[in-house]
This record gives C-alpha cells, sequence and structure tokens, in this order.
C-alpha cells in the first residue's frame, strides 16, 4: 500500500534560531500516524533538525545534494555529508534548481544513482512550464523528464522513490492547479510508471501535488485517488497552515 505523505519545502527560509522555532512549534503537534511528514530545511540547518526530531515522528530532508562522492565542487554537499548529519532524504529535481541551476535530466539522473548508491530515499519532482501546459505538451514534457531523469533506476530500487509533480505555474503563484488537473497529471504518471515497470509499482508508489498548496484546497486535492499528498513550500513556514494541510488527509 502506498504512503501518504505531506513534505514541507523550506526552501532558502529560516536561519538557525528561526528553523529552531519552527521545529519546536512542530514538535508540540500530534503527527496523525497514517500520514508521513517531512521537512527539508536549508543546508546550514540540517544538522540541528534531525538531533530536534529525533524522537518525533517527522523525518528531515535535504533540499538538493551534488552527484559526485567528494572532489572540487566548491559550495556543494554530498550523500555521504548528508547521511553523516543522520539526513537519509533528498528532494532532486525541483524546478527552482532545474530553472535557476541549469539541472537538467541527465543530471539529475546521476544525482539519483548516487542516491540510491548510498540507500538515500528521493523524492522526484517534474512538471511542466506554463507554455507546456497552453500548447498541450505537458504530458509529453513530465513524461521526458521521468523517463531520462529517472526510469533507468531498477524495480528494486522503487522503494526508495516518491514522485512529486509540480506544474512550475503552481509554484509560489497562488494559482494551484485543479484537484481533476492534478487527477488527470497523477493518473497519467503511474500509467506511465507502469509502462516501464511492475503493476506493484505503479500502485505502490506515492505521487505526491506541490504548487500553491495551502489549507483550504489541501482537502480537495488530497481527495483525488492518485495523489497521495503534497510538497508544500510557502505554507510549511508556518506550522499552523503546514499541520493543517497534514490534518486535511483526516
Ligand atoms: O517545493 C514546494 C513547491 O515548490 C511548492 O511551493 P508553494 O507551495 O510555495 O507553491
Amino acid at each position: 500500500m502506498r504512503k501518504k505523505i505531506v513534505a514541507g519545502n523550506w526552501k532558502m527560509n529560516k536561519d538557525l534560531s528561526e528553523t529552531e522555532e519552527l521545529l519546536k512549534n512542530l514538535k508540540a503537534q500530534v503527527i496523525p500516524e497514517t500520514v508521513q511528514v517531512i521537512v527539508a530545511p536549508a543546508f546550514t540547518n540540517l544538522q540541528h533538525a534531525f538531533q530536534s526530531l529525533r524522537e518525533h515522528p517527522v523525518t528531515v530532508a535535504a533540499q538538493n545534494m551534488h552527484q559526485s562522492d567528494d572532489g572540487a565542487f566548491t559550495g556543494e554537499v554530498s550523500a555521504a555529508m548528508l547521511k553523516s548529519v543522520g539526513v537519509q532524504t533528498v528532494i532532486l529535481g525541483h524546478s527552482e534548481r532545474r530553472a535557476y541551476f541549469k539541472e537538467d535530466n541527465s543530471v539529475l539522473a546521476e544525482k539519483v544513482n548516487t542516491a540510491l548508491k548510498n540507500d538515500m530515499t528521493v523524492i522526484f519532482c517534474f512538471g511542466e512550464e506554463l507554455n507546456n501546459r497552453k500548447e498541450g505538451t505537458h504530458f509529453e514534457v513530465v513524461k521526458t523528464q521521468l523517463t531520462e531523469g529517472l526510469f533507468h533506476i531498477s524495480e528494486d530500487n522503487w522503494d526508495k522513490v516518491v514522485l512529486a509533480y509540480e506544474p512550475v505555474w503552481a509554484i509560489g503563484t497562488g494559482e494551484t492547479a485543479s484537484p481533476e488537473q492534478a487527477q488527470q497529471m497523477h493518473n497519467y504518471v503511474r500509467k506511465t510508471v507502469l509502462e516501464n515497470y511492475s503493476k506493484k509499482i505503479s500502485e505502490d508508489v506515492s505521487i505526491l501535488y506541490g504548487g500553491s498548496v495551502k489549507a483550504n484546497n489541501a482537502k480537495d486535492i488530497f481527495g483525488k485517488p492518485d495523489v497521495d499528498g503534497g510538497l508544500i513550500g510557502g505554507a510549511a513556514l508556518d506550522v499552523e497552515s503546514f499541520m493543517a494541510i497534514v490534518n486535511a488527509f483526516e
């Protein structure tokens, strides 16, 4: 059975004291047993977050990592470094990484390999831009991102993969894909996984939706059969709104 997951991507927000405050508030909440909650603070705060959440049912993820094991890559962080501070989960392929840091499908394929080789869980993000949707090429774009960035992995790696569909036009814009648009794409993604892997894998993989998910729209989006949770940006920066989204599953 696939997991229900709500992941908060804090992006480049929250310094150490703000992170401490947010984690303190988060730890005061009751996390429903049926939902896996993940938070992804900035690199500098990962170790603190991991230590702080040790006894709490919230997973800490990194927002990115480098594809190489080590070496002369100024400013970068490796899988081994993440693991050394307790982090076992990494978000890869976020549209902001693709757009601002020019991460293409082939680099992402390498990052996926490195993460899996290090026994890490990957939250693999993909999604079309507005012009793709206007032109009607959104399914094709998503298929290419999955095929070139992820579908080289073997069947036995899929228990370490979570998919996150994030239409770029809905990220941080206040514009959300309708629950029907999200369901249509998630269903397409599941079918695309099935074209390449077993029925069990396509049925078991969790597919998250991301893009302006808020407390007031989460229930409708999460109510769709192929939507297994959310990757939350802005609304994850406040515990009350984040927990309202987590509890939208109830
Ligand atoms: O990683 C999260 C997504 O980019 C969604 O961000 P948002 O909820 O602020 O639109």
